[in-house]
C-alpha cells in the first residue's frame, strides 16, 4: 500500500455551526472519506470520543464552546490528543492563524475556501497521521513475535492498574517462560528458536482475546499476559487454555529433560482489586516468584497465589 492510498478512506469529523458549510465539505470529501459532522463543540468532543476520527475540520467561531476550546479539550485527553485538527474558519488574520497553530492545530484554512485545496490538505494530513500511527504501532510491538513489547506492557499495566483500582475490579497477570529454551536453541539452532517463539506467541495470543487483554514479550523467552478485570478462577482457565494450545502445537523438543515437546511454566497472580495509589510492580514480582516455584517444582505447570 502506498502512502497515497493511506490518505484515502480516512474518517473525518467536520465541526461547524453553519449547516451549509458542513454540506459543502461533506460534498467535497465524501467520495474519498467517511464524513461525520457536529454542530457545536460539545457534540464534536462526544463524537470524537465515540468514533475516533482520523482528522477533524474545525470551525473557530461557534456559539458555546469555540474551536480553540475544543482543541484544548482534545489535547488534554490521552485518547483524543493525537487526532489532528485543521481549522476551517472565516478568521483570516495572521494572529488568528498563529493562535490556532499554537493551540495545537496542524493546519489553517480560511473561508471562503477552494474545495480542491481543502481536499489536498486533508489528504496530506491523513498521510502524516497514518505514518505516525504506523510508527507508534511499531514502537509498541516486539519485532520478532508482533506481540506488545515490554514498554507497551509497562504503560498499559499502569493505566489498567489505576482503572481497576478506581472501579474496584480485580487485575491478574500470568508470567510465562518456555522450559529449557537454552537447550532448544543449542539443539535446533537459534533460527529455529526464533520460529518457536513466534509460533508460541501466536498460540498464546489466541487464548486471551478480550479488548483489554494484553500479551507482551517481557524478556528473551519470557512473556507476560495482562488480564484486567479477571479474578483467579478466570486466570486459571486461561493458563490451562495456554497449556492446552501449546500441547496441541506439539513442537518437538528432543533435548528437554521435562517432555518430548516444548512446554511452558507459568506464574499467576491476582490483585483483588488493586489498592488505589499503589503500584503494579509488587504483583509482577509475585507472578515472577510463582513462575520460579513452577520451574522449581518440575516445570510444565503453573503456580498461583493472590497478592498486592
Ligand atoms: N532463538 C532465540 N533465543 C532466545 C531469544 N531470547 C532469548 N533466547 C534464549 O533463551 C534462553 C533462555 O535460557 P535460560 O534463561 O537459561 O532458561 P531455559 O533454558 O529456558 O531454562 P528454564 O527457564 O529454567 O526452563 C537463552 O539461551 C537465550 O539465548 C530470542 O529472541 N531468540
Amino acid at each position: 500500500m502506498s502512502w497515497t492510498d493511506l490518505a484515502r478512506n480516512g474518517r473525518i469529523l467536520v465541526v461547524d455551526d453553519a449547516l451549509e458549510n458542513i454540506q459543502i465539505l461533506h460534498h467535497a470529501l465524501r467520495e474519498e472519506h467517511e464524513v461525520l459532522f457536529a454542530l457545536d463543540g460539545e457534540q464534536a468532543l462526544q463524537i470524537a470520543s465515540e468514533q475516533q476520527p482520523d482528522l477533524i475540520l474545525l470551525d473557530a467561531v461557534m456559539p458555546g464552546m469555540d474551536g480553540f476550546e475544543v482543541v484544548a479539550a482534545l489535547r488534554a485527553s490521552p485518547r483524543l490528543q493525537d487526532i489532528p485538527v485543521i481549522f476551517v474558519t472565516a478568521l483570516s488574520q495572521p494572529e488568528d492563524e498563529t493562535r490556532a497553530l499554537e493551540a495545537g492545530a496542524v493546519d489553517f484554512i480560511s473561508k471562503p475556501f477552494n474545495v480542491a485545496v481543502v481536499r489536498a490538505r486533508v489528504r496530506s494530513q491523513l498521510t502524516i497521521k497514518r505514518q505516525a500511527d504506523a510508527m507508534r504501532e511499531l514502537s509498541m510491538s516486539d519485532g520478532l513475535t508482533g506481540v506488545a513489547n515490554r514498554r507497551n506492557f509497562n504503560d498499559t499495566v499502569d493505566a489498567e492498574w489505576r482503572r481497576c483500582a478506581r472501579a474496584g475490579l480485580p487485575l491478574s497477570l500470568i508470567m510465562i517462560d518456555i522450559d529449557h529454551f537454552k537447550l532448544y536453541n543449542d539443539h535446533y539452532g537459534h533460527q529455529a528458536g526464533d520460529a518457536c517463539l513466534q509460533v508460541i506467541a501466536a498460540a498464546m495470543k489466541g487464548c486471551a482475546t478480550r479488548p483489554q487483554d494484553l500479551l507482551a514479550r517481557y524478556g528473551g523467552e519470557e512473556f507476560i499476559l495482562l488480564l484486567p478485570q479477571e479474578g483467579p478462577d478466570g486466570t486459571e482457565v486461561i493458563a490451562n487454555r495456554i497449556q492446552d494450545e501449546v500441547r496441541k502445537l506439539g513442537l518437538p523438543h528432543a533435548a528437554s529433560p521435562t517432555a518430548s515437546q516444548v512446554t511452558l511454566s507459568m506464574g499467576l497472580a491476582t490483585a483483588m482489586p488493586p489498592l488505589e495509589g499503589s503500584e503494579p510492580s509488587p504483583l509482577i514480582r509475585i507472578a515472577d516468584a510463582n513462575l520460579y516455584r513452577a520451574k522449581q517444582s518440575g516445570r510444565n505447570r503453573y503456580c498461583i497465589s493472590l497478592g498486592a
